[in-house]
């Protein structure tokens, strides 16, 4: 059974543009194992992936079910029937401030063959991908990107970073709170099947995460596709509390140093915590490990707490920090009243969008409760209204309140239409909880 996004005809404009050029923009039917074989062999070439096993493509089909598959084909080629161009998506949960969310369409999969790149194949897909959001009215668009290049064109802009932390375990002696439930070792299998919960438990708290399933889980584990050897070296660990209620889990990988048996990495996967018991109680198994020396965790919040849970604060360094999860905002009134906000105050916003979904003139005025109306204003800017002109980008940016308003300013992303108008946004727009995306999509 598809869905309606599924199902929603492909973009009329962009399939025109494509077939202008002699190429045919359409639908995977996800039941068509064949065609979906082609197409994720050629998303692993667009990707520098080594080919696919027949195991691998039978799991990735069944994963494939619950999303919009797109490609692109050109008749004159070889092989025709392979597709020169894929990308996917899906509307999923995007958890914004106020332990709330909004439905986001999720991108991903986008590639063009080498021997066609350049010739706007990207361009036609991502403008398809948005006007079919659009159409659905989903508010908002999502990715993660490879690299930070491409699609600030298309106006989406890095709303929560991440932290790759490399922590010296010889010097980083455990400082936090003593914890009173218990760490103990579970099968990889086991966390499949068990973990989730936990991970959607904790959804709502962090502005950022997305709702996932399927094989954006099972992946984590290596369980899926051609990792399974990789999966091997893979330990998991969960914490249960003193009530023997499961709280939250990790997933690391240890290296051995060949130089010294003494002095191993430790590589931390994934690790989700429900409670602050389980956050320490994991961190601290994971920092006392005998033979480790080192341990690197990628991925993680740019304000990991453990940094304060150790004796050294030099033992925690940031190995590299990088912009993670995108946002586009489709529909700005939808988007702004779909999270909440730290203070009530009022807001003019002018927003501008070469591509035109949201560009508006918008009053967003936050209730004592947080909550907000976002109504298109086209009067004089009242008294007490703070009053900015910006880019959707600009926008996308500090939807989930991570991004300062005052540096956008500085760098001449955001116009003040009123003085001291930033910092008005920024008491507006900033969460209160570092926005964070846990996983590649
Ligand atoms: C969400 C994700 O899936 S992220 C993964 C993105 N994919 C990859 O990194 C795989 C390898 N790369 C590719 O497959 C391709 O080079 C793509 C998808 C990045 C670009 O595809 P193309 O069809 O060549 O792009 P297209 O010709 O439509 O270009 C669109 C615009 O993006 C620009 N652009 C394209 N690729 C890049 C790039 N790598 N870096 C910077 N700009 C780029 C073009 O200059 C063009 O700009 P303009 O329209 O403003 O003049």
């Amino acid at each position: 059974m598809t869905s309606e996004f599924q199902r929603t005809p492909i973009d009329s404009r962009s399939r025109e543009r494509l077939a202008a050029e002699g190429l045919r923009l359409d639908l995977v039917d996800p039941g068509d194992r064949a065609t979906l074989d082609l197409w994720l062999r050629a998303e692993a070439r667009g990707f520098h992936a080594p080919r696919p096993s027949e195991e691998s493509l039978g799991e990735q089909f069944a994963g494939y079910s619950d999303r919009r598959t797109s490609g692109v084909w050109d008749a004159t080629a070889a092989e025709p029937d392979s597709p020169v161009a894929t990308v996917s998506s899906w509307p999923a949960e995007l958890t914004v401030p106020g332990q709330r969310s909004v439905t986001a369409w999720a991108i991903s999969a986008v590639t063009v063959a080498p021997t066609h790149r350049r010739l706007g194949i990207a361009r036609a897909m991502l403008e398809a991908e948005l006007r079919t959001a659009d159409r659905l009215g989903v508010p908002v668009a999502m990715l993660t990107v490879s690299e930070a290049t491409i699609y600030g064109r298309f106006g989406f802009a890095p709303a929560a970073m991440t932290t790759d932390w490399r922590i010296d375990t010889t010097r980083a002696r455990w400082t936090g709170p003593e914890t009173s439930g218990r760490v103990q070792f579970v099968s990889l299998e086991h966390l499949r099947d068990e973990g989730l919960p936990i991970v959607e438990r904790v959804r709502l708290q962090t502005p950022g995460q997305m709702e996932f399933g399927g094989q954006l889980w099972v992946r984590l584990f290596g369980l899926v596709g051609d990792d399974k050897d990789a999966a091997k070296h893979l330990r998991a660990v969960r914490f249960d509390d003193a009530a023997g209620v499961p709280q939250g889990f990790a997933v690391y990988r240890i290296t051995e140093s060949p130089a010294d048996f003494a002095a191993h990495t430790l590589d931390v996967k994934f690790l989700v915590a429900a409670t602050d018991d389980a956050y320490a109680g994991l961190w601290r198994f994971l920092l006392e490990q005998d033979l480790v020396s080192e341990l690197t965790a990628s991925l993680r919040p740019v304000d990991e707490a453990v940094l304060w849970q150790v004796s050294d604060f030099r033992a925690v360094r940031v190995a590299q920090q990088r912009d993670h999860l995108w946002t586009r905002i489709l529909d700005v009134k939808a988007a702004l009243e779909a999270r909440h906000y730290p203070r009530p105050g009022r807001t003019v916003l002018e927003v501008s969008d070469p591509l035109g979904f949201a560009a508006t003139r918008v009053l967003l005025d936050v209730a004592p409760d947080g909550s907000a109306t976002a109504e298109p204003f086209d009067g004089d800017i009242p008294d007490d209204a703070a009053a900015v002109g910006l880019s959707v980008n600009a926008l996308s940016a500090l939807y989930l309140g991570g991004v300062s308003a005052v540096s956008l300013t500085r760098a001449g992303r955001i116009t003040e239409l009123r003085e001291d108008s930033a910092v008005a946004v920024d008491r507006t727009f900033r969460s209160p909880v570092e926005p964070w995306l846990s996983i590649w999509f």
